[in-house]
């Protein structure tokens, strides 16, 4: 068994955190099955204007809605702190372009900047577009003079650049939110997938064994 899962993010949409968490516990079982990941960081606010969608809080329905499913998926995920911070949402194209100098410049610390950017605004209440939030959320990993090139780096505009081109490639791939999935599988077959709720269709996809909605008998009953 085979595959690849590129995965397209953005630190503004809470989903995007628990697929990400949903990942990294599953790296080394992934792993396994020869399982590759690629996590891409996006612009969602370009992939909602380029798609014609909108975002789930905008549509009274979908925001009604999106509160009973985010505090099930939290509940799901483990997140327990969870909490929407009262300066959402924000516009994410500085810690996102940061992420895409820091996973090309320090791969080591990617995914775990990733996460603790997740973490700072979704458990947090921090708002990473502030660059002096920003700044101390990444002096916990980096240097002085790494911070200051990372941010250097982040406002020039060949990054930037790389910001609306992983964005481009989830727009390609069909994306009209996040977070968003392109997966390959043995055969080399490829698909889309959407939200941090179809893990099982991707292993399914993957042709992986999986096991998941399994009902228990009554005495575990939870209610
Ligand atoms: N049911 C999905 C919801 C994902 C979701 O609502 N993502 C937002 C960003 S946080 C989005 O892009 N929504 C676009 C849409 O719902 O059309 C999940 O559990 O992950």
């Amino acid at each position: 068994m085979s595959g690849k899962i590129t995965c397209y993010l953005d630190v503004v949409s809470p989903y995007s955190y628990f697929a990400l968490l949903h990942l990294e516990r599953h790296r080394e079982a992934l792993k396994s099955h020869n399982v590759e990941i690629d996590i891409v960081p996006v612009f969602l606010g370009g992939i909602m204007g380029a798609s014609g969608n909108k975002p789930p809080w905008m549509l009274p329905a979908k925001a009604k809605y999106s509160t009973f499913d985010s505090s099930r998926a939290k509940k799901y995920f483990g997140v327990h702190n969870f909490k929407t911070p009262s300066f959402f949402p924000i516009l994410s194209l500085l810690p996102q372009r940061a992420l895409i100098f820091i996973k090309a410049q320090h791969p080591q610390f990617f995914i775990p900047t990733f996460l603790d950017f997740y973490k700072e605004m979704w458990e947090n209440g921090i708002d990473l577009s502030k660059s002096e939030l920003l700044t101390n959320v990444l002096s916990k990993s980096f240097t002085e003079p790494q911070i200051r090139e990372i941010f250097e780096k982040a406002s020039s505009p060949d990054w930037k650049k790389k910001l609306n081109d992983n964005t481009d490639e989830a727009l390609s791939h069909g994306a009209f939110g996040c977070p968003w999935f392109w997966v390959k599988n043995a055969v080399g077959d490829e698909e889309p997938f959407f939200g941090s709720d179809r893990f099982h269709n991707i292993w399914e996809y993957l042709g992986l064994p999986w096991k998941d909605v399994e009902l228990l008998p009554k005495e575990r009953s939870k209610i």
